[in-house]
């Protein structure tokens, strides 16, 4: 595995004295895709401006591709893309104009032929000619993106990249990121969408406060943290649990009426667990009427994981 971007010891604080981003270290592997996951202020922006050049950094260092960008910052930004959440500049630029711009403000030669390639794979090049301000705010994602993509990087940095938009155009940039991929372009992507990291992230990072509270494979982070809930509906209440049931992770919940089950790895031991319990129930003669059995999602998983250092945070 080839590392593109080593983030180390980074930290912002902001002239108000709000510290954005607190010690974060971060290794970004070439070619994959990695969600970075947060509530809303917890420095994915932040964290995002200080790679690209749009945020200064109170401290830390960072590597792009082997370049130092405190000293050669030029040629690591040369081969990073960014797509931010808001188009700024350009309103008046028709769209084709526009993205030929964003390519030679790197420094590199015209290349209508790719300029083109861009327009097409987003759907835009039949507005080519029309003026950024007249298009619809779907539209104007698609030409964030073609700015982005104009000078050919190999690390995009997709800031919320489907926030506000419909379903349709959600699907198409999930189609657009994977065939980005497919060309060996490494993508890091925040988004408050968790069935978005779920879906196209290899890996995923949950940050709070400024800190990364964790980064793993998803498949492993929801295999490790992953869990099945199920809830037994009964016939009738129970006063209390029976012993038979003692040895299972479960609780007697709504007034007697249901029994819950909180258990498993992720990994297909809950739905063992829970299956054992109602038979467990039968040998014990205890009628139920209804099971409801979920496996937790990466959602569950990052709810769980901001809760729980919300707690140690009050304690
Ligand atoms: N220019 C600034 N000056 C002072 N504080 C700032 C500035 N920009 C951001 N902040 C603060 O830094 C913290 C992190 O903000 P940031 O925009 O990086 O979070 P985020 O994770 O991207 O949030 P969101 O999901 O809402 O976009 C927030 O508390 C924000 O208010």
């Amino acid at each position: 595995m080839t590392a593109i971007l080593e983030i180390s010891g980074l930290t912002k604080r902001y002239a108000s004295g709000l510290v954005a981003l607190d010690d974060v270290d971060l290794t970004i592997n070439k070619g994959e895709i990695f969600a970075l996951l947060g509530p809303n202020g917890a420095g994915k922006t932040t964290l995002i401006g200080a790679v690209c050049g749009l945020v200064r950094p109170t401290a830390g260092i960072m590597r792009a591709f082997g370049h130092d960008m405190a000293t050669d910052w030029r040629r690591a930004r040369a081969r990073i893309g960014l797509v931010p959440q808001e188009l700024s500049t350009d309103m008046f630029e028709p769209v084709e104009r526009a993205v030929a711009y964003s390519r030679g403000l790197f420094g590199l030669a015209p290349n209508p032929a790719h300029i083109e390639q861009v327009l097409r794979s987003l759907s835009l090049w039949e507005k080519r000619k029309d003026r950024i301000m007249t298009l619809s705010g779907g539209m104007k994602r698609r030409v964030l993106i073609a700015k982005a993509l104009a000078h050919e990087p190999d690390l995009l940095f997709l800031d919320e990249p489907t926030a506000g938009v419909d379903v349709e155009l959600r699907r198409d940039m999930w189609r657009l990121i994977g065939a980005m991929r497919e060309r060996g372009v490494t993508i890091i992507l925040t988004t408050h969408y968790i069935e978005e990291a779920e879906e196209m992230a290899d890996r995923v990072g949950i940050i709070r406060k400024g800190r990364i509270l964790m980064v793993d494979d998803k498949a492993a982070m929801m295999k490790r943290l992953g869990r099945t809930e199920a809830v037994i509906t009964l016939a009738q209440p129970l006063a209390e649990l029976p012993a038979a049931l003692a040895a299972l992770t479960v609780s007697l919940e709504n007034g007697g009426t249901s029994i819950c089950y909180r258990g498993g790895d992720g990994t297909g031991k809950g739905k063992a667990e829970v299956a054992e319990l109602t038979k467990a129930l039968v040998r014990a003669g205890i009628d139920y009427t209804g099971i409801d059995i979920h496996d937790s999602s990466l959602e569950d998983i990052f709810v769980d994981l901001v809760e729980e250092q919300e707690v140690e945070g009050a304690a």
